[in-house]
C-alpha cells in the first residue's frame, strides 16, 4: 500500500485521543515531541559514519559505562524537545545521574507527565553501523501539580507506565508504542518526514524458534539457564533453535515482537541483577510485549510488578513469546527445588 494512502502517525494519536486517561491532549502532544526529537536523532545516526558524532566522549554514566558522543547527542535532543514543549514536569535519563526537574516556563511545576529514557540503545554496536534505538516510558506523576516533581514520581511499577514506546533506527526508522491499548508500528518516510502506520496492531507469537542471548556469558549463568539454552540447542520437536543477537535490546526484541522468540539478559554470578536497567528499558519492553500477548519476567515475578526502589536499578530480564517464558520460568523453578 503507497505510504501516502497509509494514516499518519499525528491522524492516529489524534482519533485515540479518547484512549488515553486524563485525555486533555497532553499526552499526545508529549508522543508529538518524542517523534520530534526521534526525526532528528534518525537523521543523524543515518549518517553516523560521514560526522564526527562516532565513538566516545570521554566521560563515563552513572553505570561505569563510557558515553558515547551519540548516547549524549539523543539524550539532549530528547531533553531540549521534551523542555522546550512544555509537557513535562520531570525525566530520566540512563545519561544522568539524578532526574530532571522540569518547572515550566512560568516556574509553576504545573505538568503532568514524568518521561524515563533510554536515549540510545545498544551504544555497543553505534560505530560499526549496527541497529540501535531509542526506548521511552511515561507516566502519570502521583505528587501534587504545581509542586516540583519527586523520586516517588519515577520509582512507580511498571503497571502504571500511561505509555511506553521504542524508536529502531534499523533498516528504517520506525517507532512502535502503547498506551495501554495494544501495539502498533509506524515508519518514518524521511522524503516527507512523516511517520505512517506499518504494523497495525501487533501480535507477539505465543511461539517462537529464536533465542537471543549473549552466550559468551555462558559460564556464568544460573543453572537453570544453561539447562534452558541446552534445552533450546537439543535436536527434538521444532528444535534446535535459531541463535540470533544483535546486541541492542530494542532489535533484538522488536524481531521477536513480529517473529516470535525470546529474549534473555540473565544474572551472573559478576552481575547478580544481570545488566539492564528495570525503569527505562525493562518496564517500557514488558509494557509493549504484554499489550502485544508476550511476556516479561525476571524469572520468578512480573517485571511490570516489581517495585523500584533506584532509578538505575537493573534486574534479570526475559521477554517475547509467552510460551517460551513460561518454559525458562520452568527451568529457573527447577533449578531452585
Ligand atoms: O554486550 P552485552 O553484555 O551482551 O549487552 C548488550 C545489551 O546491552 C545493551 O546495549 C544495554 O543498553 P545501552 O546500550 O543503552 O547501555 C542492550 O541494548 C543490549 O541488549
Ligand atoms: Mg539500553
Ligand atoms: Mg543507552
Amino acid at each position: 500500500m503507497k505510504s501516502n494512502t497509509r494514516k499518519t502517525l499525528d491522524e492516529f494519536i489524534i482519533e485515540r485521543q479518547d484512549d488515553f486517561q486524563y485525555s486533555t491532549g497532553e499526552l499526545s502532544r508529549l508522543l508529538n515531541s518524542i517523534l520530534l526529537a526521534a526525526r532528528v536523532v534518525s537523521y543523524k545516526v543515518r549518517k553516523a559514519g560521514l560526522i564526527d558524532i562516532i565513538g566516545a566522549v570521554g566521560t563515563t554514566n552513572v553505570q561505569g559505562e563510557d558515553q558515547q558522543k551519540l548516547d549524549l547527542y539523543a539524550h539532549n535532543i530528547f531533553v531540549e524537545t521534551l523542555v522546550n514543549r512544555e509537557i513535562v514536569c520531570g525525566i530520566a535519563s540512563e545519561e544522568n545521574d539524578n532526574f530532571i526537574t522540569i518547572q515550566g516556563l512560568d516556574q509553576s511545576h504545573n505538568n503532568k507527565y514524568v518521561v524515563l529514557m533510554d536515549p540510545l540503545d545498544g551504544s555497543s554496536n553505534i560505530d560499526v553501523n549496527v541497529s540501535v534505538g531509542t526506548i521511552f516510558s511515561v507516566y502519570h506523576r502521583i505528587s501534587p501539580v504545581g509542586t516540583p516533581v519527586t523520586m516517588e514520581d519515577f520509582l512507580q511499577p511498571g503497571v502504571n507506565q500511561a505509555a511506553a514506546g521504542y524508536i529502531l533506527y534499523g533498516t528504517s526508522t520506525m517507532i512502535v508504542y502503547t498506551t495501554g491499548f495494544g501495539v502498533n508500528g509506524f515508519t518514518l518516510n524521511s522524503a516527507i518526514g512523516s511517520f505512517y502506520l506499518s504494523h497495525p496492531d501487533m501480535k507477539c507469537p505465543e511461539d517462537g524458534n529464536v533465542y537471543s542471548v549473549n552466550e559468551g556469558n555462558y559460564v556464568h549463568f544460573p543453572r537453570g539457564i544453561k539447562n534452558y539454552i541446552k534445552y533450546c540447542q537439543e535436536e527434538k520437536e521444532n528444535r534446535p533453535y535459531t541463535s540470533r543477537y544483535i546486541g541492542s535490546l530494542v532489535s533484538d526484541c522488536h524481531r521477536n515482537l513480529i517473529r516470535g522468540g525470546v529474549y534473555l539478559y540473565p544474572s551472573t554470578l559478576k552481575t547478580p541483577n544481570g545488566k539492564l536497567r528495570l525503569l527505562y528499558e525493562c518496564n517500557p519492553m514488558a509494557f509493549i510485549t504484554e499489550q502485544a500477548g508476550g511476556r516479561a519476567s525476571d524469572g520468578n515475578r512480573r517485571i511490570l510488578e516489581l517495585t523500584p526502589t533506584e532509578l538505575h536499578q537493573r534486574t534479570p530480564f526475559y521477554c517475547g513469546s509467552k510460551n517460551m517464558i513460561d518454559k525458562i520460568e520452568e527451568f529457573i523453578a527447577n533449578e531452585e527445588k
